[in-house]
């Protein structure tokens, strides 16, 4: 399998390559050259497997040529043995043809681990069989970094830095990365929001030089391929599990940097039947208006009761703009070149192609409020506020006839209680026993300052693995 970028210019990679970097050399981001297809035949065939086994028949195709099968299947079992729950990703019904997909029961309780878990084993395995080390750089808007020093803390070959926004993510989910304690883990609060962190790991992933010892930077937010490819494994469960491929199924996924949303694209271009993928974003709705106006633009970013989606620089959105504009890498440059400095509007064509799958919704703070409590009223089933934004959309976007509509349940409500006492619901959801004491636990953290040259000093002083 062979990967390209969206912007047409850097060099093809493998699987392995493309595991070991983030952006593409010419700016773009990392794509499969065709992707693997299954016929119903071999849907059908998928039907009552566990999920470590189903992952296996998902990822295979993507890692062949650099994986061999029974090291693949050793690292996918480990991966979701790791999980609290026997289905992995249970489904919880809330309504007739409604039901939310739980991922949030991997260690740090968010859907970050399916894929996190499974990307700290596949680092750890090839920089083993390489001998080689890295230094990971990711921006958090609360979960990816606990996702990521989780699954990748034991890995002797990296050094990790994660940059969360100072004082914008809740107190459970900066404790989650600041409380884990080892020689090669780094937070840092920038000064900032999300979208200056990311912009400075995206400017760093262009000039490393900074790094000692040659070293390299590895992404491990989703503009890192094997993040999405762990995540399309989840829309098969589901849909296996709710009677696809013979019944037809849509997905609504609470969205920032659209890399979840992106999987279960994928996921129906490989051959699952899904009818309708639902956009459901905060009051940050750069993704909503390009829907509604055809304009891709900046905007403020704003905090909110979500604040893992407070993202106004949607990553992956160039990964569906890439396939929008039928692959033409010189036009996806132009696009976001302009991008850079100003709002682009995107053709109609590739406008129409997109409005056939995707349709969209923002949520207020005050809807999300109202969807968590009546939901806990009608079903004594919490919501996070990520996944209210979700269930919100959904049940404003349900397709008529027999479809099942999914909403995938990001985050576990125990890392929002402050939002989750808002909602007006008088109940604490508690934190899982290995959590238990996280309060109690001693935090380790550095505020900088929200300058690109201070972050990658404070990095190249740090690299010691
Ligand atoms: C709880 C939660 N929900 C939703 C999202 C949005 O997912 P994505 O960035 O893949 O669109 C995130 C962060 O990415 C998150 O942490
Ligand atoms: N919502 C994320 C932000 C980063 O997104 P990613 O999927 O690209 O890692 C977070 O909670 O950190």
């Amino acid at each position: 399998m062979k990967y390209i970028s969206t912007r047409g210019q850097a060099p093809a990679l493998n699987f392995e390559q493309v595991l070991l970097t983030g952006l593409a050399s010419d700016g773009g981001l990392y794509v499969p050259e065709t992707l693997p297809k299954f016929s119903v035949e071999q849907i059908e065939a998928m039907r009552g497997m566990a999920y470590p086994e189903l992952a296996l028949e998902i990822i295979r195709p993507f890692v062949a040529d650099c994986i061999p099968e029974d090291d693949l299947a050793q690292i996918l079992q480990d991966t979701y043995a790791e999980f609290r729950h026997g289905a992995v990703a249970p489904l919880i019904q809330l309504a007739p043809n409604q039901w939310v997909m739980e991922l949030f029961h991997g260690p740090t309780l968010a859907f970050k681990d399916f894929a996190l878990q499974l990307l700290g084993r596949l680092l750890d395995y090839v920089l083993e069989r390489e001998q080689r080390k890295v230094v990971i750089m990711g921006a958090t808007s609360g979960d990816t970094g606990s996702a990521a020093i989780e699954g990748c803390r034991r890995c002797k070959n990296i050094d990790i830095f994660i940059l969360h926004p100072h004082e914008r993510v809740s107190e459970v989910q900066r404790r989650q990365m600041t409380t884990v304690v080892g020689d090669n883990i780094h937070n840092l609060a920038v000064e900032g929001n999300f979208d200056d962190c990311q912009a400075m790991v995206k400017a760093s992933f262009n000039a490393q030089q900074f790094l000692p010892d040659g070293r390299s930077l590895v992404a491990v937010n989703s503009i890192n391929w094997a993040r999405i490819m762990a995540q399309i494994v989840y829309y098969f469960h589901a849909g296996l599990s709710l009677g696809a491929p013979s019944r037809k199924l849509a997905f609504s996924v609470p969205t920032g940097n659209f890399g979840d949303i992106f999987a279960g694209y994928l996921a129906r271009e490989m051959g699952l039947p899904i009818e309708q993928l639902v956009i459901a974003t905060n009051r940050n709705d750069v993704l909503h208006r390009i829907m509604t106006t055809a304009t891709y633009g900046r905007q403020q970013l704003e905090q909110s009761l979500s604040p893992s989606m407070d993202i106004t620089v949607s990553s992956n959105f160039e990964r569906l703009l890439f396939d929008l504009y039928n692959r033409d890498g010189a036009a996806i440059a132009d696009l976001m070149k302009r991008f850079d400095v100003g709002a682009v509007d995107i053709d109609d064509a590739a406008m129409a192609t997109a409005r056939t799958l995707f349709s969209s919704a923002r949520v207020s703070d005050e809807e999300t409020c109202a969807r968590i409590l009546e939901t806990w009223r009608s079903s004594e089933y919490l919501l996070d506020p990520h996944t209210a934004i979700g269930v919100e959309a959904a049940l404003s976007a349900q397709p008529e006839g027999d479809v099942a509509m999914v909403t995938l349940a990001t985050a576990h409500p125990a890392k929002f209680p402050a939002a989750v006492k808002q909602a007006g619901v008088d109940v604490e959801p508690p934190l899982p026993q290995h959590l238990a004491d996280l309060f109690q636990r001693e935090e380790r953290f550095t505020v900088l300052p929200n300058e690109l040259d201070t972050v990658q000093r404070f990095i190249a002083e740090n690299s010691n693995a």
